[in-house]
């Protein structure tokens, strides 16, 4: 695919889940990657509605800039991408935003894990089982973002969680995919688990 396409593309995807309010104020990141050494991530602190191929940076997977748009700098959370890229050899798209059900969600956490409802829709998160029992990690949201990446990097050396995406506590959802369209999905499934989540809680429905 033609670089300017899967930024377009990536600008695309930012504009719709801004529009679902998961990228306001600048919140999230979006990175896809264009080779085995390269991938691109939206630039620091633009506004996710409105990108342009001009507000991406194209990083390595040791996160050095090999090149950036005049006044771009790379997402200040590109060490979170590196490590995923570097654990899934799947992995070719990541996105990370900020919804309030996430959010919410990662209060329900025990030890580090939040419990995803069994709901059909796991299947779509690569999870067949009939009685689903799938914990989504969380993890602490350091200020210094290389100690998230350090937290997440130990954790995925040991193991790949069973769902293809992590909570950072009080921040946001991370997830990704093998192309736009799965990380996509996988961004709707665990939204829609969060939702499923918080509403169930409201009602007081065990989940
Ligand atoms: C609205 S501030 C959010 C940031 O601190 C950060 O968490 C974030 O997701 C966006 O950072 P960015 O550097 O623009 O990629
Ligand atoms: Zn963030």
């Amino acid at each position: 695919m033609h670089s300017e396409d899967v930024r377009q593309q990536l600008a695309q995807s930012a504009r719709s889940f801004y529009e679902r309010g998961w990228m306001l104020g600048t919140a999230g990141n979006l990175s896809a990657r264009v080779s085995d050494a390269a991938f691109w991530i939206t630039a620091s602190g633009r506004p996710k509605d409105l990108l342009t191929p001009d507000d991406f940076v194209s990083v390595n997977l040791q996160g050095e800039v090999l090149s950036a748009p005049a006044g771009r700098k790379p997402s200040a959370e590109t060490s979170i991408h590196q490590v995923i890229y570097r654990h899934v050899p799947d992995a070719r798209v990541v996105f990370h935003v900020h919804s309030i059900e996430a959010n919410l969600c990662g209060h329900f956490a025990r030890n580090g894990q939040l419990r995803l409802p069994p709901l059909e829709m796991l299947k779509g998160l690569g999870v067949p089982d009939a009685e689903p029992e799938v914990d989504l990690p969380v993890f602490t949201n350091h200020q210094n973002v290389a100690r998230i990446a350090e937290d997440m990097d130990k954790a995925l050396a040991q193991s790949l969680p069973r769902v293809p995406g992590a909570l950072i506590h009080q921040h946001g959802v991370t997830v990704w995919g093998q192309d736009l369209l799965s990380a996509r999905h996988h961004l709707e499934l665990l939204e829609y688990c969060f939702r499923y989540l918080v509403q169930a809680k409201a009602i007081g429905v065990q989940a």
